[in-house]
């Protein structure tokens, strides 16, 4: 089994094939797939050489099926947690290959014991599309995640397809702050902005995340939460998305990242090197916990 380890101060972890994925039907009991002991090689921090903080946990697999049933465990644990605490479990998610990884949520053991009553389900960024368009978000969502499992509708909160890109930007702020005002959606008492259990988050081959792309002047967007683009490099050009200020507020981010193409932009990221951080990747830097779920292509060139 390769180390990726080379020099980082992270937390990289080579995830061995887990005993789980071998095509038998094993005992599904949540507990035993435990990465902190055997599926993991090592475990380190990583933190920025400029301003001292972490740029979290780093885990590296060797396939995107071991990619999957660990990022079905970290979020199954979370859900757990965090409706163990209160009522609600407010789940953020990005649009593309972000899914593939997602796979094995939405399957025994991890579709039937998450309590996804709790769930409140938001989009980080959208294009401005009808919902049943093949570039939509919902539709990706709705295919992959929302039709698999139990959430009850009125938790989804979709972004608006009726409106302009303006529009439906202050629509989808408008209705995170009465969510705010209801009790659904916590705000960050450090920053002001509201602070979501979980955001998942892929990243672009240019290092864009959300709608947020390199030397766009959306990155220095501070005021509001939620805003949109009618100039997206990346097609569709009209989008809808949440500002860094949102993304940065969040209890959880988990940057999902996979395929060889993306390698540069993570070891711009994530490696030794010099680098200026204005990359959107390099902008993600939550006030709570980061975690990073790579496969061996995205992590070739750390
Ligand atoms: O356009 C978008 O691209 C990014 C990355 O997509 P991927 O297919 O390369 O993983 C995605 O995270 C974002 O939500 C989407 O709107």
């Amino acid at each position: 089994m390769a180390s990726f380890a080379s020099g980082l101060n992270a937390s990289i972890v080579l995830a061995r094939r887990h005993p789980l994925s071998v095509g038998r039907s094993p005992p599904f009991t949540l507990p035993a797939f435990n990465h902190r002991t055997k599926y993991q090689l090592s475990c380190r921090l990583k933190s920025d050489m400029t301003t001292g903080k972490s740029k979290g946990d780093v885990k590296v697999f060797d396939s995107n099926e071991n990619l999957s049933l660990s990022l079905a465990n970290y979020i199954s644990d979370l859900s757990a947690k965090v409706t163990a605490e209160k009522s609600t479990f407010t789940v953020v998610f990005s649009g593309g290959s972000l899914f593939k990884s997602l796979s094995k949520l939405v399957e025994a053991p991890y579709v039937d014991s998450i309590d996804w009553s709790k769930w409140n389900v938001f989009w980080l960024d959208e294009r401005v599309v009808p919902k049943d368009h093949p570039d939509s978000n919902y539709l990706l969502a709705y295919d992959n995640f929302l039709s698999k499992v139990s959430i009850p509708p009125g938790n989804v909160y979709a972004i608006n397809d009726a409106l302009s890109a303006e529009g439906a930007a202050d629509d989808y702020e408008t209705c995170l702050k009465h969510l705010v005002n209801t009790g659904t959606l916590s705000i960050s008492e450090a920053s002001g902005f509201p602070k979501f259990d979980l955001m998942l988050i892929g990243m672009g081959p240019d290092g864009h995340v959300a709608s947020l792309f390199p030397g766009h002047p959306l990155l220095q967007e501070s005021t509001k939460w939620v805003t949109y683009i009618k100039d997206s490099p990346k097609p569709p050009p009209e989008r809808i998305t949440f500002t860094f200020p949102v993304i940065n507020s969040s209890a959880h981010v988990a940057l999902v990242i996979t395929g060889s193409n993306k390698a540069h932009p993570v070891h711009v990221a994530l490696g030794d090197g010099q680098n200026s951080g204005t990359l959107p990747i390099q902008m993600v830097s939550p006030e709570g916990k980061l975690s990073w779920f790579l496969d061996k292509e995205a992590a070739s060139k750390l």
